[in-house]
C-alpha cells in the first residue's frame, strides 16, 4: 500500500477502487488514449489517469470531432473524463449524456484554464471567483452523475492573482456539494505556468478540506518531488503534467517511490527508443498511422531532451511521417547514450501576467452571471 493512500480519505469510482496517491493530469492534446494506456503501463493500474479535457456544450451538441476523444481503451478503467462548462445547464446536460450513454466512470471539472480566450468570458479560473456560479455548476455536474454512481471531482488553480485567491472557498463548495475529491494546481491563473508552485497553498486547502481527498498539484518532476509535497502539504496525492512529457516511466518512479522501494534509474536512449516505438504504434493504433505518427511529433522533442542526439536526426524524428521511417530513424540512436537531465521540463520563467476578465467580473464575488460563451479548445 502507499504511504499516500494510508488517510481516512480514499476514492472509490464505481466498483474501481483507485488510489488517488498519483494522478496523470489532464492535459488537452497530450492525454489521449494512446498516451494514458503508456502511463498506466509503468504505473499503477490503480491509479487515475484523466482524458483531454471536453467541453461540454460540444456534448451537448453531439460535436462529431468531440465525441470521438471520448475515446477509452477496452481495458481502461475507471474511464476518467475532464469536462470543462460555464453554465449549469449544459453542464448538467452534458454529464447526463455521459453517464446515460455509460461513456465515463469519473468526470472531473475543469476550473484552472488560464488563457485569456476563456477568461475573457468569465471561463476557466477566471469562474470560481463568482461563487454562486460556481457551486451552481459543481452541484448541477453532481446531481446529474452521482445517481448513477459517476463520482465528480473539481480542479481549480489557487485564484486569479495574488489579490484574488479562491481556492479555499472553491474547496468548501466543491466538497458541500458533493464533489468526491479536489485538485488544486497551486498557481493563479495570471502566473500561467511561469514560477513555483505554491505548495503552502495545498497545505492550507487540506487543513480547510477535510471530507474528501485534496490532491496536490504543480511542479512534480520527480519521485522526490511527489514525496517532498506529500509530507510538505499532507496532500493525499500528486497530480503529474509536465513532469511526464516524454517520460511516462515517471509513473513507474513514482509508484516505487510511495511503495517505500528504490526509485529505478532513468532509462538510457536505447529504452526510450523502445518506449516512442511504443507510443507511436499506440497512437497508430488507435488514431491510425498516418494521424497518429503525427501526433507523436510534439512529443519527439521531450523524449529526446538532454540526450546527444545530432540535429540532423532530431529535426527527422520531429517530422517522422510512418513507422517504418519512425523504426529506421530510432535505430541510428546511439543506445547507451545518458540523459544529462535527470528530469523533465522544470517550469516555464516568466513573470505573472495581467488576467483577462469580463468588464466588472471583480466588483461582486457573488453574482453568478453566467458568462457569455463556451468555446475552448486548450487545456488548464
Ligand atoms: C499541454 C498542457 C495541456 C493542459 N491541458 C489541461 C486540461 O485540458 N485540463 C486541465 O485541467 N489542465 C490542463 N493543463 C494543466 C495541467 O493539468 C496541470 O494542472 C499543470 O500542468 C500543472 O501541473 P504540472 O506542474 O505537473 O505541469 C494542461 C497543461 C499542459 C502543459
Amino acid at each position: 500500500m502507499s504511504t499516500a493512500l494510508q488517510t481516512s480519505t480514499d476514492l472509490r469510482i464505481g466498483p474501481y477502487a483507485v488510489d488517488p496517491a498519483v494522478v496523470l493530469a489532464p492535459m488537452a492534446g497530450i492525454t489521449n488514449v494512446a498516451f494514458r494506456q503508456l502511463c498506466r503501463e509503468f504505473g499503477s493500474p490503480t491509479s487515475l489517469y484523466v482524458c483531454e479535457m471536453i467541453t461540454a456544450r460540444a456534448i451537448v451538441e453531439r460535436d462529431s470531432k468531440t465525441m470521438e476523444m471520448i475515446t477509452f481503451g477496452p481495458d481502461e478503467h475507471p474511464r476518467s473524463l475532464q469536462l470543462y462548462g460555464v453554465e449549469p445547464a449544459s453542464m448538467s446536460e452534458a454529464a447526463k449524456i455521459i453517464v446515460g450513454e455509460g461513456r465515463a466512470d469519473h468526470i472531473d471539472m475543469n476550473f484552472g484554464c488560464p488563457v485569456p480566450k476563456v477568461t475573457r468570458k468569465g471561463g476557466g479560473a477566471a469562474l470560481p471567483y463568482k461563487r454562486r456560479l460556481f457551486r451552481d455548476i459543481v452541484r448541477a455536474a453532481v446531481k446529474a452523475a452521482e445517481p448513477a454512481g459517476v463520482p465528480v471531482t473539481v480542479k481549480f488553480r489557487i485564484g486569479i492573482d495574488d489579490d484574488h485567491h479562491t481556492f479555499l472557498d472553491a474547496g468548501r463548495i466543491a466538497e458541500d456539494e458533493g464533489a468526491r475529491a479536489v485538485a488544486l494546481h497551486a498557481r493563479t491563473a495570471a502566473q500561467r505556468y511561469s514560477g513555483q508552485a505554491d505548495w503552502d497553498a495545498i497545505a492550507r486547502l487540506k487543513e480547510a478540506v477535510t471530507s474528501i481527498p485534496v490532491l496536490g498539484n504543480g511542479d512534480i518532476f520527480s519521485a522526490q518531488d511527489a514525496l517532498d509535497m506529500i509530507a510538505k502539504t499532507g496532500c493525499d496525492g500528486v497530480v503529474v503534467g509536465r513532469g511526464c512529457l516524454g517520460r511516462p516511466w515517471l509513473f513507474g518512479e513514482l509508484q516505487a517511490a510511495l511503495n517505500g522501494e528504490p526509485v529505478p534509474r532513468s532509462p538510457e536512449l536505447g529504452k526510450v527508443a523502445e518506449i516512442i516505438a511504443r507510443h507511436g504504434r499506440l497512437l497508430a493504433a488507435h488514431l491510425g498511422e498516418d494521424k497518429g505518427v503525427r501526433d507523436l511529433r510534439k512529443h519527439m522533442a521531450w523524449y529526446l531532451k538532454g540526450f546527444p542526439v545530432g540535429a540532423d536526426l532530431r529535426r527527422s524524428l520531429a517530422m517522422v511521417s510512418t513507422l517504418t521511417e519512425l523504426d529506421d530513424l530510432l535505430g541510428r540512436l546511439d543506445p547507451t547514450a545518458e540523459t544529462l537531465e535527470a528530469e523533465g521540463p522544470r517550469g516555464r520563467q516568466g513573470s505573472p501576467a495581467k488576467v483577462v476578465l469580463p468588464e466588472g467580473w471583480l466588483d461582486d464575488p457573488e453574482d453568478g452571471m453566467v458568462p457569455a460563451a463556451e468555446d475552448m479548445h486548450s487545456g488548464g
